[in-house]
């Protein structure tokens, strides 16, 4: 299952149980006359099956959609304002599953937040109304919840963090990541090494990413990421990889290429991209360090540091360019 059907389906399935739980509070405050309640819960109650619909409408962004911030502040906002103007002591309890809605939605930080806010006037409010013995029990037992929930939702978030770390490809651009690159590079390095080959590297970085991010956000720079590594998958050819560094880095293995080769077709991947029109955000430009495995270069770090001071120094002339730094020559 994606991570946004899992969301999809976690927050619906959340709010879902928040309506039917408000739901029969409201009937039974319905049932016993607590007419402010039983409209307060109805208004809850409406506001989470708007979650629902809003769940459903931003599928693709659950995280980052602001919606749920404004329906779960709604609701705190409701909770607390029973609280504090009504006299009726079970009302505490409803921060129960308020709390876990929080957690459950929204990002860990943001969660905690409404939550905190949530709960300290509760506090004051409980021990304000009812017996210290009581108001400590259910103090406590809003605290160890809320506690408990952040801690599993920490940890869930933090396994969940490793498992894109491992996995080896980009979630943004589809290219294979950074820690894959080692372990292939490794393996070109020996097989380069046995077979006598040449094995040549290019590192490529966006020119004025900083710039582009500034002017046309973190989802223009994204979608920038997104097509260029599509171009570079059609300009490459089989056998050669490709993977993403940072978020205006690639760097490419290239087996069985000579000095003369990557320089052919670094120069072709520069000039392709000048060349292009980019959506959104127009002209771009790369700057391009490549180098060639020379007899000195048995580890990875060597190549790739090469690589990245040839892009560095590309960079320092000027940008749209292509710089080769030589590694130390094979003998045969
Ligand atoms: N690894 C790699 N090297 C390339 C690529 N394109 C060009 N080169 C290198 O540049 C040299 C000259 O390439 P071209 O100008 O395309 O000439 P070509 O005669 O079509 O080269 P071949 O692809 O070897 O047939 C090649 O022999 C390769 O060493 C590429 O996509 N990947």
């Amino acid at each position: 299952m994606t991570e946004t059907r899992l969301r999809t389906l976690t927050h619906s399935i959340g709010y879902i149980l928040a309506t039917l739980f408000i739901f029969t509070l409201a009937m039974q405050n319905l049932r016993y006359g607590f007419y402010e309640l039983f409209y307060l819960a109805t208004g809850m109650a409406m506001l989470t099956l708007g979650g629902v619909a809003y769940t459903f409408i931003c599928r693709r962004h659950q995280l980052s959609a602001p919606g749920h911030l404004i329906i779960l502040a709604g609701l705190n906002s409701g909770l607390l304002a029973a609280l504090l103007t009504l006299d009726s002591p079970g009302i505490a309890h409803w921060a129960m599953p308020m709390l876990i809605l929080n957690l459950l939605i929204l990002p860990l930080r943001q969660g905690v937040a409404l939550s905190v806010l949530l709960l300290l006037p509760t506090s004051a409010a409980v021990l304000f109304r009812q017996a210290p013995a009581d108001a400590l029990t259910v103090i406590a037992g809003l605290f160890i919840l809320l506690t408990a929930a952040s801690l599993y939702i920490w940890h869930y978030d933090h396994m969940a963090q490793s498992a894109e770390d491992l996995a080896i490809t980009d979630s943004v651009t589809g290219a294979h990541n950074a820690r894959f690159l080692d372990e292939t590079l490794q393996k070109e390095i020996s097989r380069a090494i046995a077979t006598g080959h040449p094995l040549s590297v290019i590192d490529l970085s966006i020119d004025y990413a900083d710039e582009a991010e500034d002017l046309y956000g973190k989802g223009g720079v994204q979608n920038l990421f997104r097509d260029m590594t599509e171009h570079l998958f059609g300009v490459i050819r089989a056998g050669d990889t490709l993977y993403t560094l940072n978020e205006s880095e690639f760097f490419l293995i290239l087996p069985f290429t000579p000095e003369e080769g990557v320089r052919v077709i670094a120069e072709r991947i520069r000039r392709t991209i000048a060349e292009h029109q980019w959506p959104v955000v127009g002209k771009v430009t790369v700057s391009l360090g490549c180098t060639t495995r020379g007899s000195g270069d048995t580890r990875t770090d060597g190549l790739r540091k090469r690589a990245h001071e040839a892009m560095e120094e590309a960079r320092r002339r000027g940008a749209d360019s292509v710089w080769f730094s030589a590694g130390e020559t094979i003998t045969a």
